[in-house]
């Protein structure tokens, strides 16, 4: 992948024109996203300028970026990866299209060119992009529709900043700031806010134009949808089955087209395993004894989540070359600050360490690129806590036998009589928030909101006062429903079944925020490493998205089981899933109890500004006397917003409010 940075000045702008070494300085900063080589435009009237830090995948000698037209008119940046590029630049020629390259990236410029902003429809991929149209004055920048590539914006003083990461931005004069209401109320998961102040991300599924004159928009170019809840559909399941089967083999088959190999993120579990079948049957269908190579994280301190002996299985089903990463406590430790420094959010696991780690040991293999099966239980309800929302209405859309009502009723029952959420392998259930019945009210009585709404939860005991007088209590599933927009709030109410609904909410929060970032991009981008996610293809999606709510039904995922059997061992068809889990601190004087203690102290707590040294402190003793998981999580939230108010020297926060009492 590469890293993209831009920036626009309006009219109104009355700032210093950005230099050409702040630019540059500005792509240095993200140069881990693409160490081969890098090119920058800057527009004559010295107010719009582009750059781009390449990873090269696809015409290795030739791709480099901006690419121009013909006529040097229109001037495009891209990260990612456009799949099916070449049928569609045949068609481009076709239509009198001259290409300068043999690059992917330049497709979207020719299309931009034959259909406006109408280009996006046309790209199938990961993406990250910015163009400018010098003829019609007009900056666009645009985002892949699940956000498998980040892309951050900033509108300040007449000037527009994007870029791939935020600690591009301070090269070029922005300055930074905690955004405090976002930090309570969890807006780095919830939705398209960051840390910090004024800057965001632009949605997945949407561009961004300004033009000169500063008429700045934010318009959406895709969604996922789902069917009537009230409409049957006549398709056997042999027939969906198949459909699953043929779009992800496709799906799989378009992302080996590379310049450079294809290696695989192999864990225990059936969404990468299936992809390693499938990609080592579709490489066998020109060389019959080529191998994938696989790479597997083992955890050999934590045995019980240790996932390397079924990876090795596995690999072995496929003849794959086996490389596993053993990672202990120590490790995990020693990388946290620089993850974090990557990740610029907080996390409340290591998974996202344990797998930048893996990256860079992928990356010191010689890979650029490797699959991974992130994605999957995003679309075909993978995890169990979908089981109530699933049970909150019957499935009228199956024309084959479903629960009966009495069973649904019972089920139901079961779980609201358990009062806390079954989340199994989380500890979500366990976190204890106040929840304003308001988000159920807004969603249709789904639950899984509130769920994920806990994942960056921390009790409100360690903000100051004055801010949580600015920002009102922790409320992040409120955040969560406010976060998407009214016509899914009304599908919602009206039109999706509860399950549709609850996979909508994890796909515009967990899925783009936590999944494509911490745990994907951000964390294999830190070593140069580009990873390619089938089950995130749109044309997949869009097929199961339109299945009954039955095919995501209590056994996990057993559609696409179903349909992978032909590729996965008879162990992996048989297991149940088994998230993916970093081992956390061990005791009180694991390595990252001791980098709690380090991190949290009296006076980086007081640096933030709106930590309370006495909340924390309070908390971390609990936590050094119970060895209690939540908190744990909670230590591991502050601890990620110590380092980032480090690393990005962000001033300590102050509120008018404060000041005003
Ligand atoms: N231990 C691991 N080693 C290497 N890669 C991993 C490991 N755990 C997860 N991954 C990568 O992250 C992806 C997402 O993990 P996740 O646990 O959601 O899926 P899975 O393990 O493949 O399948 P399942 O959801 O059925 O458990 C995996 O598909 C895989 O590419
Ligand atoms: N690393 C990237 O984002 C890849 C850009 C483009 N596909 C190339 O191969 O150069």
């Amino acid at each position: 992948m590469c890293g993209i940075v831009a920036y626009v000045d309006c009219d109104s702008c009355q700032l210093v024109p950005i230099t050409e070494a702040q630019l540059d300085a500005s792509l240095h900063s993200i140069l881990h996203r693409g160490p081969d080589s890098n090119g920058r435009y800057i527009d004559p009237s010295n107010r719009v300028g582009l750059g781009h830090t390449r990873l090269s995948i696809i015409d290795l000698d030739g791709g480099q970026q901006p690419i121009s037209n013909k006529t040097n008119t229109i001037h495009i940046i891209v990260n990612g990866e456009f799949y099916d590029f070449e049928r569609i630049r045949e068609e481009l020629i076709a239509a009198g299209h001259t290409f300068k390259t043999s690059s992917d990236s330049e497709i979207a410029l020719h299309l931009y060119e034959e259909y406006g902003y109408s280009f996006l429809e046309h790209l199938r991929g990961e993406f990250a992009l910015c163009l400018w149209d010098t003829k019609r004055s007009i900056f666009l920048a645009a985002r892949d529709r699940f956000g498998i590539k980040p892309l951050y914006y900033a509108n300040k003083d007449g000037r527009l900043y994007i870029a791939s990461e935020i600690k591009a931005f301070p090269p070029l004069g922005l300055k930074m700031a905690w955004d405090i209401d976002s930090i309570v109320q969890g807006g780095p998961i919830t939705d398209m806010r960051t840390p910090f102040a004024g800057i965001s991300k632009i949605p997945p599924g949407h561009y961004i134009t300004t033009t000169l004159s500063g008429t700045f928009r934010v318009e959406r170019y895709w969604d996922a949808d789902y069917p009537d809840k009230r409409v049957k559909d006549p398709r056997s399941i042999e027939e969906m089955i198949e459909g699953v089967r043929s779009r992800l083999v496709e799906a799989v088959r378009q992302r080996l087209r590379s310049d450079v190999p294809v290696g695989i993120y192999l864990s225990g579990g059936v969404d990468s395993s299936c992809i390693a079948g499938i990609a080592t049957k579709i490489l066998r269908e020109k060389d019959p004894s080529a191998q994938i190579r696989a790479f597997t994280i083992s955890f050999p301190e934590g045995n019980h989540l240790d996932e390397g002996p079924v990876a090795e299985r596995t690999a072995e089903f496929c003849d794959a070359i086996f490389d596993k990463l053993e990672i202990t406590d120590e490790l995990v430790a020693e990388a946290f600050s620089d993850a974090i420094w990557h990740f610029e959010m907080p996390v409340a696991n290591l998974n996202g360490v344990s797998k930048f780690l893996l990256s860079k040991f992928v990356r010191d293999a010689g890979y650029k690129v490797v699959l991974t099966g992130e994605g999957s239980d995003e679309h075909f309800a993978g995890y169990k806590f979908f089981e109530p929302d699933y049970l909150l209405e019957p499935d009228l859309a199956a024309s084959f036998p479903t629960l009966s009502e009495k069973d649904r009723a019972d089920l139901l029952n079961y779980h609201e009589s358990n009062a806390q959420l079954k989340a199994y392998g989380s500890l979500a259930g366990k976190v204890e928030i106040d929840d304003s019945p308001i988000p159920k009210r807004m969603l249709n009585g789904i639950v899984t909101p509130q769920l994920i709404g806990k994942f960056l939860y921390v009790n409100k005991e360690v903000y100051t006062d004055s801010a949580l007088q600015r920002t009102g209590v922790p409320d992040p599933s409120l955040a969560i429903a406010s976060g998407l927009s009214g016509e899914a709030r009304r599908k919602i109410a009206h039109n999706w079944h509860p399950l549709h609904s609850a996979l909508y909410c994890e796909n515009k929060t967990i899925l783009p925020n936590g999944l494509c970032n911490f745990l994907g991009d951000r964390g294999e981008m830190a070593h140069s490493i580009e990873a390619r996610t089938p089950f995130l293809d749109h044309f997949l999606t869009e097929y199961v998205n339109g299945l009954p709510p039955k095919t995501g039904e209590l056994v996990e995922k057993w559609i696409l089981r179903e349909a992978v059997k032909p590729y996965i061992t008879e162990e992996l068809y048989l297991r149940t899933k088994h998230p993916f889990f970093a081992p956390a601190a061990r005791n009180n004087y694991s390595p990252v109890s001791e980098l709690f203690r380090q991190k949290l102290t009296k006076e980086s707590c007081e640096a933030l500004g709106w930590l309370k040294w006495e909340g924390v402190a309070d908390i971390m003793s609990q936590y050094f006397e119970t060895g209690d998981q939540v908190i744990h999580n909670s230590l591991l939230v502050l601890t990620s917003y110590v380092i980032l108010g480090e690393k990005f020297q962000v001033p300590t926060y102050t509120t008018f409010c404060n000041t005003a009492l």
